[in-house]
């Protein structure tokens, strides 16, 4: 996942793109970027790493404008080069800054299109450059010197025409404004933001809205699905609906783990929803052993405390902080390489023995994916006393590849692949291993705004709300994605193949 932020305000927006990158650091760990304009000139900054990194005095002072737009970065395709980091500029037509949250899953038609039809070079493997591409070959299409509006939508819709998979974008034309659109089923989140000030309004678009609570916004609303907003660089507000079929289905691993609890995304609460997803498997406890011996419910710190808590409620049994996290050490499951995931675990999580001993405990997770986590804790509660070890997720088992901006492409890694429950117990090691029912975590999410029918479930129930995921797709991505581009290249290599607009220092 990435986090994607657009600011148009009548001060300079350095600072603020910077604070809500880092309210939106959870979303990708590896790179950051922004791109600010004034003058008729862009100024870039990004790299790898985290944003406290990446951005030092010096390069904050020359991010110069009072509009831009940020990213963070966590890959779902090419590898993690500083080539890579977000955003990307193309310099034609008129200078265009793009950052993008999601995955494209025709990446490969569209690169031989811009190539052989478009005569555009693409010079990374990031699906977000062709993105990009696709979006400035459609605006230069229309041969005009000076855009207006209903252009920027125009080029929307082309983009909707011809990428398929999952987009929420920001994108800055220079001298112009900010752009912000999500793909026709609304896959990944955006919310816009408002704010008065003495010399007018100013917006911001944004992955989640604690972005706009840090920064003083009002949430005005999420973006729809298919829908493209336009801030002009003034602060006029402008928006037109860009798909011809737009069906709102937004991804539920947000709600499960990715976005952060005090987010509103599509109208629903995090924090709420994972109450109720606490509520729901706490039931589901009671139905399938009435006379449980849990002694104490324990979450895995972060992502499960919220469901953890309203679990223990449910149940009647106690709550308690058995592990105490690093709070310098980031999360684990969006690390590039199984083995630096492996190692963070222990190192991320310690034990509190006096909690475990002679206890039966129930470890709480929000997911198990590749069973990183869960297999070691599992070993950790056992080693610190526990007598039994039982074990909830949140959430179903996930049985599928992603495809849609979440970096689980190979079936061959997930845990539960090929396994059923029992297998899945017994592997991890746990007395009794507890999974929460899809319907009930759809209705837990759901239930704060039933006004969205359907939620893209495809890593639990294999059903890929786009339609057009064939098992060859899958079986591509997972060759591709498995192989040692994955990691790092070497560290002299990574800093000399940005091709890109040049840092501004
Ligand atoms: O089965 P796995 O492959 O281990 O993946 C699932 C785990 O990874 C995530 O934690 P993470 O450390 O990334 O973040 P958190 O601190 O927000 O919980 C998630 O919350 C689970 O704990
Ligand atoms: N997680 C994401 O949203 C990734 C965006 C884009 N596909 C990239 O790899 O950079
Ligand atoms: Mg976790």
């Amino acid at each position: 996942m990435c986090g994607i932020v657009g600011i148009v305000s009548h001060q300079p927006v350095n600072q603020e793109l910077y604070e809500a990158l880092t309210v939106l650091q959870h979303r990708g760990q590896d790179a950051a970027g922004i791109v600010t304009y004034e003058g008729g000139r862009f100024y870039l900054r990004k790299d790898k790493g985290l944003v406290r990194d990446v951005f030092q005095p010096e390069h904050m002072q020359h991010l110069r404008g009072t509009m831009g737009i940020g990213h963070v970065r966590y890959p779902t395709a090419g590898c993690t080069s500083s080539a890579e980091a977000q955003p990307f500029y193309v310099n034609s037509p008129y200078g265009i800054a793009l950052g993008h949250n999601g995955n494209l899953t025709n990446a490969e038609l569209l690169k031989q299109e811009l190539f052989l039809q478009d005569q555009r070079h693409i010079n990374t493997d990031s699906d977000s450059e062709i993105l990009l591409n696709v979006f400035a070959h459609e605006l230069q299409r229309l041969g005009k010197l000076r855009l207006d509006v209903s252009d920027v939508f125009d080029a929307v819709a082309e983009v909707h025409r011809r990428c398929r998979g999952a987009y929420a974008v920001t994108a800055m034309i220079t001298g112009f404004g900010v752009l912000g659109f999500r793909d026709p089923y609304g896959i990944r989140p955006a919310v816009i933001g408002h704010r008065d000030s003495p010399q007018g309004p100013e917006y911001i678009i944004a992955s989640e809205s604690v972005a706009l609570d840090v920064l003083g916004f009002k949430r005005l609303r999420d973006i729809s699905p298919g829908e493209a907003v336009f801030i002009e660089k003034n602060g006029r507000l402008h928006s037109r609906q860009c798909a011809e079929h737009a069906l709102h289905a937004p991804c539920i691993f947000e709600f499960v783990y990715f976005a952060r609890p005090d987010s509103v995304i599509d109208g629903i609460s995090v924090y709420q929803s994972r109450l109720r997803m606490g509520e729901k498997l706490a039931e589901k406890i009671l139905r399938l052993r009435p006379d449980h011996d849990i002694d104490v419910v324990i979450p895995i710190p972060d992502t499960s405390r919220t469901a953890a808590l309203e679990l223990a409620n449910r149940l009647g049994v106690k709550y308690r902080e058995g592990f105490i996290k690093n709070r310098y050490i980031g999360r684990t499951f969006i690390m590039p390489g199984q083995q630096l995931r492996q190692k963070s675990v222990r190192r991320k999580l310690n034990p509190i023995d006096v909690e475990f001993q002679g206890k039966n405990v129930l470890l709480v997770d929000d997911s198990i994916v590749r069973g990183t986590t869960s297999k070691q804790i599992i070993q950790m509660a056992r080693d610190a006393g526990a007598r039994k070890v039982y074990f909830a997720s949140a959430s179903p088992p996930v049985r599928y590849p992603y495809v849609y901006g979440i970096d689980m492409p190979a079936t061959s890694e997930l845990i539960a692949h090929g396994r059923n429950e029992e297998e899945i117990q017994r592997f991890l090691g746990a007395d009794w291993l507890i999974y929460q029912d899809l319907d009930d975590l759809v209705e837990a999410v759901r239930r704060c705004n039933p006004a969205i029918e359907r939620f893209e479930t495809s890593c639990f129930s294999g059903e890929y709300v786009t339609g057009d995921i064939t098992p060859e797709y899958l079986e591509r991505l997972s060759l591709c994605r498995r192989g040692p581009k994955k990691d790092d290249p070497p560290a002299e290599a990574a800093n000399t193949d940005n091709l890109d607009l040049h840092n501004s220092l």
